[in-house]
């Protein structure tokens, strides 16, 4: 069995005079059949650690750390290895805003077949019909151009792009986003049928309440770090990081209390907990940074857990 097993990584950008810290020590794995969300307010890091996985990031980018995919350490994977064996055969990615990823141009369908010809010899070449079903669309609807296609139908395409190759790990960048409330149930059904046909997914998204419903583990990610990392419904029902508590009680339907003060400037962190400055069970300690330790396979970094 393949799995994914991303330990210790970080990547710094670096800017004419600044260093941005984007990603700090974060340490994951994921196995077929399994979702993992990775949840956090907006520049916490989570498409940087998604773009990293896949060779994606810029040129002022530097990486640290391992993310090994059976034998193969994708950090330093040649962009070479990366096209032919890793990014949509073993890695499909839906990106962030999909509908920005189609070209204007032309039909769903011929941009999922050339994926299809791309990712498959002819003789054993799934019909784009067939892929498209899986991602929940209809031959119809692979007629459209991308500008006749809604959010959750550019959405679908681009899920079944992703899916042409038969990836065992499909990483999801906001999926929910500008979803109406039955689309985001249709994703977080099509989401759980790929985990329970054996896939693993990667969801990234700020929408805890899709997060509780398709994940087995969630990770909250702040500044960077991961804080708090156990079953979906350990962390959000009874969050024990500060952080992740003001994440539920931020939520409509909980006590809709935003957390006080603004994220951390990722040029300028402190050497400490990052959310100190924000956070009501503040102590002493805290200018320490504390480790994440796991308890029965729920993981928190704070010195005063909730
Ligand atoms: N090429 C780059 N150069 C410098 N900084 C960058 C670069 N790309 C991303 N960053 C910074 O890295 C941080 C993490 O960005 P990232 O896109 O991963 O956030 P995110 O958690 O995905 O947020 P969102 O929920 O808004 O998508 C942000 O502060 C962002 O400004
Ligand atoms: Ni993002």
């Amino acid at each position: 069995m393949v799995t994914l097993t991303v330990e210790e990584l970080s990547v710094r950008f670096t800017l004419p005079d600044a260093v941005v810290a984007a990603v700090s020590d974060v340490s994951f794995s994921l196995v077929p059949g399994e979702c993992l969300a990775l949840v956090g307010e907006s520049g916490c890091g989570k498409s940087v650690l998604a773009s990293a996985l896949l060779g994606f990031l810029p040129g002022n980018a530097e990486v640290a750390g391992r993310a090994m995919l059976g034998p193969l350490d994708l950090l330093t994977a040649t962009d070479d290895v990366l096209s032919r064996e890793v990014r949509g055969r073993q890695i499909g990615l839906v990106p962030q805003s999909p509908a920005a990823h189609l070209t204007p141009v032309r039909t769903a369908r011929s941009q999922l077949e050339e994926a299809l010809r791309h990712l498959h010899p002819a003789e054993s070449r799934p019909a784009a019909d067939f892929v498209a079903a899986r991602a929940g669309l209809s031959p119809a609807d692979l007629d459209l151009y991308p500008h006749q296609l809604s959010g959750g139908m550019a959405q679908r395409v681009a899920t079944a792009l992703a899916l042409a190759g038969d990836p065992w790990l499909i990483i999801a960048d906001e999926p929910t986003t500008g979803l109406d409330r039955a689309l985001v149930d249709a994703l977080v059904a099509e989401l759980r049928l790929l985990v329970a046909d054996g896939r693993a997914v990667l969801l990234i998204t700020h929408d805890l309440a899709a997060a509780r419903r398709v994940a087995d583990r969630i990770a909250v990610m702040y500044a960077g770090r991961l804080i708090e990392v156990g079953p979906g419904a350990e962390v959000l029902d009874a969050p024990r990081h500060p952080y992740a508590r003001g994440l539920v009680d931020a939520l409509p339907d909980r006590a809709f209390t935003p957390i006080r003060g603004l994220p951390p400037v990722l040029t300028e962190l402190p050497p400490g907990c990052a959310f100190s400055p924000r956070c009501d069970r503040v102590a002493e300690e805290c200018a320490d940074r504390p480790p994440l330790t796991e308890d029965h396979g729920h993981a928190v970094a704070c010195h005063n857990p909730c």
